[in-house]
């Protein structure tokens, strides 16, 4: 396990349940346990998902997600959270306040909007929500680039719009922004990290596949575990990239659809290089 002053590193998410087991919170608990810190959960949703697409959203109510919070905040502690699907401009009102409320910093905001599949994920009017009130708590940003598209309200196409958007999204409060490049072409998938006055790449060997459900969830959780365990921004950002690569590399077939990455791959590659 992890420590981080003497005692077991701890990683909340705060996200939605997919069903299918390649997103959401199913995706952060293994990656974390993978990188071997403690996890713990609230969920926001429930979907009834498979590799196949998104077949129901079940929201929470907003006073369960902040009970579960208070929960696990009160007892257990939390060095360092990420947040996934957040559905409702209500669900980001409460957690919003409970990072407030226990004044939590290692924070990680992945701005799940839609799915890969086209499924909703976030109410349009929840948009303000998020850019009012979660963003000036972030520490990392990590949306992909529709998402950073409709927060910083501009069309990426170049790579000068790319650093715009960041730049905007930074201006909201976000600390770090990292861009991702998943939805890009080319044969590298780069990654821009922007830490609010200078800006660095993350690449990796772009895989063609299908199998891509859950790289964003699995990616920001990776991120958060390397943050709860004392890594900088950077170093942590580094990790889930190797993680994600791995993960998307040594694929698994799993469902008829657009199956899971392989949260195995990642430590496996360590212990084989060990
Ligand atoms: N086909 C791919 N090959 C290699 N890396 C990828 C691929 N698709 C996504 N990634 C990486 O996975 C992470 C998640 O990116 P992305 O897929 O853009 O996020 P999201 O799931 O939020 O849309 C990023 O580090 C990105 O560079
Ligand atoms: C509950 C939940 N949360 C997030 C995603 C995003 O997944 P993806 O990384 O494939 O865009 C998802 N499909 N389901």
């Amino acid at each position: 396990m992890e420590q981080i002053e003497g005692r077991i590193a701890r990683a909340l998410t705060i996200a939605g349940s997919d069903s299918g087991g390649g997103a959401g919170i199913q995706a952060d608990l293994k990656t974390f346990q993978e990188l071997g810190v403690y996890g713990m959960s609230a969920l926001t949703a429930l979907t009834a998902q498979n590799t196949f697409g998104v077949q129901g959203v079940y929201p929470v109510a907003e006073e369960a997600v902040t009970a579960q919070i208070h929960s696990v905040g009160s007892d257990i502690g939390v060095d360092a959270l990420k947040t996934g699907m957040l559905f409702s401009a209500e669900i980001i009102t409460a957690v919003a306040e409970a990072i407030a409320f226990f004044g939590w910093t290692k924070v990680v905001v992945d701005p799940v909007m839609i799915a890969k599949g086209g499924a909703s994920l976030l109410q349009a009017e929840a948009i303000r929500a998020m850019t009012e009130k979660l963003l000036p708590l972030t520490a990392v940003l990590t949306p992909n680039i529709p998402e950073a598209e409709r927060l910083a309200g501009i069309p990426i196409r170049t790579s000068a719009d790319k650093r715009e958007a960041a730049r905007r999204l930074a201006a909201f409060g976000a600390k770090h922004v990292i861009i991702k490049g998943g939805h890009e072409e080319g044969k590298e998938a780069i990654d821009l990290l922007f830490d609010g006055s200078s800006f660095s790449e993350l690449s990796g060997k772009r895989v063609e596949t299908a199998r891509t459900h859950g790289t964003g969830c699995t990616y920001s959780a990776a991120l958060t575990a390397g943050l709860a365990a004392g890594l900088s921004v950077e170093a942590s950002a580094r990790q889930a990239k190797a993680f994600i690569q791995a993960a998307i590399e040594d694929g698994i077939t799993i469902g008829g659809g657009h199956g899971p990455t392989n949260h195995w791959a990642y430590r496996r590659s360590l212990v084989a290089h060990s």
